[in-house]
């Protein structure tokens, strides 16, 4: 039986199977079962063509943007738009067929923004190009969903399905689970937290090793940690043409939760969507300055939102750690302006940071 057919299968007994009590432990087994087999999926297979699966575009810049939606719903015209680079785009489905890169420059920082082919449902599964094109979301720091406003609502809840389907979960954290391999086999679990979606048994036959739970997750969040292979990716959804739907229509959609409309057509919203690309992808702007010196307003590194003066130092110069005594930092990081910080110190949006070397 090939993958598919397992999967047909495993799908049946699980809507056959009646959700209670009696059912809860035997439903977790074929989740896992399932979860498996989706992730097969995905994995190259054997024979010609096998080594080329993703798109071969190269990382560059501070930071990926991947461009997914259902064809025609303006992913490419988007793309000519915002950058440089121009892909075809028409009003048939499917004319982008591969992976074209172009580059936003936006608050000191170059943001890859890949336009990619149109996915349908049935993505997941092989359908099209889409083992492809999401092969490429997996490696993106953001995930554009584009949608078309005219069409229906469905069309995002088939989207995150797919995307779903392959072990891409957007917009949410990563479970508090830690959780390691014994070199000698067997199980030990720990949970620091009362569990109530979990328990002891389903957990034992899920997996044979150690980990520790501390968090009350539920049976597919557990699985997610002990397949490993899942990213945790933010989401945007972007509707676009909006030019040709109503206020009243708009005024709902705008309303969505991470949800931005725009026309791309009549130029609605762009720069806004900029910014919350920007926003999204939590990085942050710094400035360095010499003693004695105004800081280099133009310039600027660019790092994730969360790093310390240690990945600033990293960003300047490869020996500057060693070197360093401490720093003075200007910013909404300290208290005091400027503040003698050390290297664990995390840095804030804007700050300015004067490293003092030892003698
Ligand atoms: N009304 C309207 N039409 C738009 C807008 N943006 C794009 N279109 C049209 O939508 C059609 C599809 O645009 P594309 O950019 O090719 O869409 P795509 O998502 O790249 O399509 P595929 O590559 O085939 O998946 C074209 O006819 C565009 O002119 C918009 O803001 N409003
Ligand atoms: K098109
Ligand atoms: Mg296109």
């Amino acid at each position: 039986m090939g993958i598919l057919e397992k999967i047909a299968e495993i799908e049946k007994e699980i809507s056959r199977t009646q959700k209670n009590k009696a059912t809860e432990y035997h439903l977790g087994l074929l989740k896992a079962k399932l979860a498996k087999y989706r992730v097969q999926l995905l994995e190259p297979t054997k024979g010609a063509g096998a080594k080329g699966e993703g798109f071969d575009v190269m990382k560059s810049g501070d930071a990926r943007v991947a461009l997914i939606g259902f064809p025609s719903v303006g992913k490419s015209t988007l793309l000519n738009k915002l950058t440089k680079t121009h892909s075809e785009a028409g009003a048939y489905e499917f004319t982008t067929l591969t992976c074209i890169p172009g580059k936003i420059e936006y608050n000191g920082a170059n943001i890859q923004l890949l336009d990619l082919p149109g996915i349908i449902e049935g993505a997941s599964q092989g359908k099209g190009r889409g083992r492809q094109v999401i092969a490429v979301a997996r490696t993106a720091d953001l995930i554009v969903m584009m949608l078309d406003a005219t069409k229906s609502r469905q069309q995002r809840y088939l989207l995150e399905r797919e995307l779903e389907a392959v072990g891409i979960r957007l917009n949410c954290e990563k479970p508090n689970v830690y959780f390691k391999i014994k070199k000698g086999g067997g199980i030990s679990f720990n949970a620091t937290v009362k569990l109530t979606q979990l328990n002891e048994k389903m957990v034992y036959h899920i997996l044979h090793d150690y980990m520790l739970v501390r968090e009350d997750i539920s049976v597919d969040e557990f699985i997610d940690v002990v397949l490993g292979n899942r990213k945790y990716i933010k989401c945007l959804f972007v509707y676009n043409k909006i030019d040709s739907i109503t206020i009243e229509e708009l005024d709902k959609l705008a309303h969505e939760h991470n949800t931005i409309v725009i026309s791309c057509e009549m130029d609605l919203n762009l720069d806004y969507l900029i910014d919350q690309i920007w926003k999204h992808l939590n990085l942050l702007r710094v400035y360095t300055k010499k003693r004695g010196e105004y800081p280099d307003l133009v310039g600027g590194l660019i790092v994730r939102k969360g790093a310390s003066v240690e990945h600033v130092c990293h960003a300047i110069h490869r020996s500057l750690v060693d070197e360093f005594r401490y720093a003075l930092v200007w910013g909404t990081s300290t208290k005091h302006n400027p503040q003698r910080v050390g290297l664990s110190h995390i840095i804030d949006n804007e700050d300015v940071i004067q490293v003092v070397k030892k003698k």
